[in-house]
């Protein structure tokens, strides 16, 4: 699946990824009041809106991007409807040709880590045959139980030709407290990122691995030094938009070709009709309006990425 992230960037000319996290103020009130139409059930209701929500963005943004980032939170707090309403998204953006990066942040003792990485990314049997529960293409993952919590995911990875987004320095004002600690020197975000390289390794596609690394856009000297740490690893960078990353700040998380990160942004494509620079296009209309979202952001990454040569 690496393989065809970086061929999809290619083709698209567009390192971004656009993250489906609803939240019920930015779905339109003409698609909750249809909703309410479809079951007595609030939960129901709800599901039913993200799911036309997120279909009318998708609709107007997948031929311009490779991949797309829906965040399981948004879905799982609305409960078992939540739930389906996100596999329903995961299985139209596949359908749409995009790659899903499901942002589940899992990792757990090993035989846990395995059930959630063959619900996620593998396959269960089941009178002899083989089924994909929630079949994303990749998974983010949590590192904080070490290599145990960790090789399941890649064991499944090797087997279903699919790929994993670890932490290493996430975007959030607090991740310091934990990753900026100094080990025999060395910040701990810094051994991760050498860990990910390494279990990377083990698990290559053409030119990178399977195992990808999660480096927030708010902390962009970190993302240069672990840029140099991890040169076979695709880097996802969150914090683009609404927390406040730019393009002119990203130029190091990539490598020279110009490959090697992909940038999310959720907030600030999906609720952009709320956002003054996008009001024109009006509520009915939000769709278009992630869709100039998802230029401009293009073209503000791709224009940095040309002018540092
Ligand atoms: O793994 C992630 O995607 C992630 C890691 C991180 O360090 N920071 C971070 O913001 N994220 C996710 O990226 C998305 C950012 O959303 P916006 O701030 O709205 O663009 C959310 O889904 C976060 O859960």
């Amino acid at each position: 699946m690496i393989n065809q992230l970086v061929k999809k960037i290619k083709e698209t000319k567009a390192p971004i990824v656009v993250g489906l996290d609803p939240m019920i103020s930015f779905i339109p009130k003409h698609i909750l009041e249809e909703a309410k139409e479809v079951s007595e059930d609030p939960l129901e209701q709800i599901a039913h809106g993200i799911y036309e929500y997120n279909k009318g963005i998708v609709d107007r943004v997948w031929d311009l991007i490779p991949a797309v980032k829906p965040q399981i939170a948004m879905y799982e707090q609305f409960g078992v409807p939540g739930l389906v309403a996100f596999k329903k998204t995961v299985d139209y953006c596949k359908k749409k040709g995009l790659v899903v990066i499901g942002d589940i942040k899992r990792g757990d003792i090993g035989s846990t880590s395995a059930a959630y990485a063959v619900g996620h990314l593998g396959k269960i049997e089941w009178n002899g045959k083989k089924i994909a529960p929630f079949d994303e293409d990749f998974a983010t993952v949590n590192p904080y139980l070490g290599s145990d919590g960790i090789n399941p995911f890649i064991d499944i990875c090797k087997e279903e030709k699919k790929g994993i987004f670890v932490l290493v320095k996430t975007s959030n004002p607090s991740s310091g407290e934990f990753q900026d600690q100094l080990i025999d020197g060395k910040p701990l975000y810094e051994l991760v990122g050498e860990k990910v390289a390494e279990w990377g390794d083990g698990a290559m596609g053409d030119d990178y691995s399977y195992v990808g690394a999660v480096v927030g856009a708010t902390y962009p000297e970190m993302g240069k030094v672990l840029r140099k740490i991890m040169p076979k690893t695709y880097i996802l960078v969150p914090g683009y938009g609404a927390q406040g990353g730019k393009g002119k700040d990203l130029v190091h998380f990539f490598n020279e070709d110009g490959l090697g990160a992909i940038v999310n942004s959720s907030r600030g494509i999906i609720a952009a009709y709320q956002q003054d620079a996008y009001k024109q296009f009006g509520e009915k209309n939000y769709a278009e309006a992630s869709r100039a979202a998802v230029e401009d952001m293009i073209l503000d990454i791709n224009q940095a990425l040309e002018g540092r040569n």
